[in-house]
């Protein structure tokens, strides 16, 4: 019988707290499929290599049936040579003191050179998800920087917000969190995001009779789903990272290995122009993945309560694009 061939995943920011989490799920299967042989490629700074190599040891000790090698680089050109999967985590965190307009510039640097670099060295089934913040922004950069590979294989993290607005809602209603489908998070990946849940399906009932109650849907639901990234560093002293870790596996196994019947996530993708929001803008939407394509959910009807909300984070993203212009080709 032929041998599945292996699939090359690169994961950048190998060693953080992120890259740590996703590892060894990617290794035992969850991300491509217990069948599917992985080699995986760890790209860190130089000063973390160390930490990558240690990373790298405990994957060697994990056995892992189909992890065929684990390489390690601090040149993202070696890192991406024929690479099928991008999974761009590395990112400089926001320090004391910085302003948002410094982290997207800082950051924009990092994307519109691994954005060229993909261009010229991956393999020609590319997909990308940005993970590192301001991911939507970052993807953006990136899929400008990158002309020959197709704008739509550039992707950022929003099943995150996704599955914490499903916990949430879980939560209201009381039933466990496979009983909710169809919910829907617009927007940028920042507290401007929008969590729709007026097409959702919970228990059998509709997410629209949950949104009847005004003062929970703005007052604590949506705000708990937008904030639960900064509610997670207060409580827990650094950002999410398993959860996030987490998030981004079920972003891809869902890419590639298709969303379940009936059901859509959400993904952050290059705006095709639909729902209003302007073309190239990497926007959350809800999506389904069909044959190994993410296609966004069409002809949702959008209330006046959720457009102002949507309108709200699409210009977010307008003005963090404007931000980082400079970084962006001609
Ligand atoms: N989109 C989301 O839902 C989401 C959720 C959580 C965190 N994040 C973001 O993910 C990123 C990583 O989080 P973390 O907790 O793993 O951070 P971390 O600081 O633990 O790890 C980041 C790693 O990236 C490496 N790095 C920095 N620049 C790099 C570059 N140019 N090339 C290769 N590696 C580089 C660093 O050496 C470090 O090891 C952050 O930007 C964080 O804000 C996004
Ligand atoms: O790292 C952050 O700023 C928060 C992160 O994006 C999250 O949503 O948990």
């Amino acid at each position: 019988m032929p041998s599945t061939p292996p699939a090359v995943v690169t994961v950048t920011g190998a060693a953080g707290h992120i890259g740590y989490a996703a590892l060894f799920r990617i290794a035992a299967g969850a991300m491509l499929g217990h069948d599917q042989p992985v080699r995986l490629r760890l790209l860190e700074l130089p000063g973390a290599v160390s930490a990558a190599v240690g990373t790298a040891m405990e994957l060697d000790d994990g056995a892992f049936e189909q992890l065929t090698s684990v390489d390690i680089f601090d040149d993202a050109r070696a890192a991406f040579d024929g690479t099928d999967y991008a999974l761009l985590v590395g990112a400089k965190p926001r320090s004391k003191g910085m302003e948002r307009a410094d982290l997207l510039q800082a950051n924009a640097a990092i994307f519109a050179e691994q954005g060229a670099v993909l261009n010229d060295v991956a393999g020609e089934d590319l997909r990308v998800i940005v993970v590192g913040n301001p991911a939507n922004t970052n993807a953006a950069i990136a899929a400008a920087h990158a002309p020959d590979i197709p704008a739509e294989r550039f992707t950022a993290l929003t099943r995150l917000d996704h599955n914490r607005a499903i916990a949430q809602l879980s939560h209201r209603a009381g039933c466990p969190a496979r009983e909710i489908t169809r919910v829907s998070v617009w927007g940028n990946h920042s507290a401007s995001q929008y969590p729709d849940i007026f097409h959702a399906r919970v228990a059998g009932r509709s997410g629209a009779e949950f949104a009847e109650d005004r003062a929970w849907l703005v007052d604590d639901f949506i705000p708990t789903v937008a904030r639960r990234g900064t509610a997670i560093i207060e409580t827990r002293g650094a950002s999410s990272a398993a959860s996030a870790a987490s998030a981004t596996i079920d972003h891809v196994h869902d890419w590639v290995l298709g969303t379940p019947d009936g059901d859509w996530t959400s993904a952050a993708l290059p705006s095709p122009g639909v729902y209003g929001v302007p073309e190239g803008l990497v926007c959350s939407f809800p999506v389904r993945s069909v044959g190994e394509r993410w296609e966004i959910v069409e002809g949702l009807d959008i209330n006046e309560f959720s457009r102002t909300r949507i309108d709200a984070s699409v210009a977010e993203l307008a003005d963090e694009i404007a931000a980082v212009g400079d970084l962006l080709p001609a």
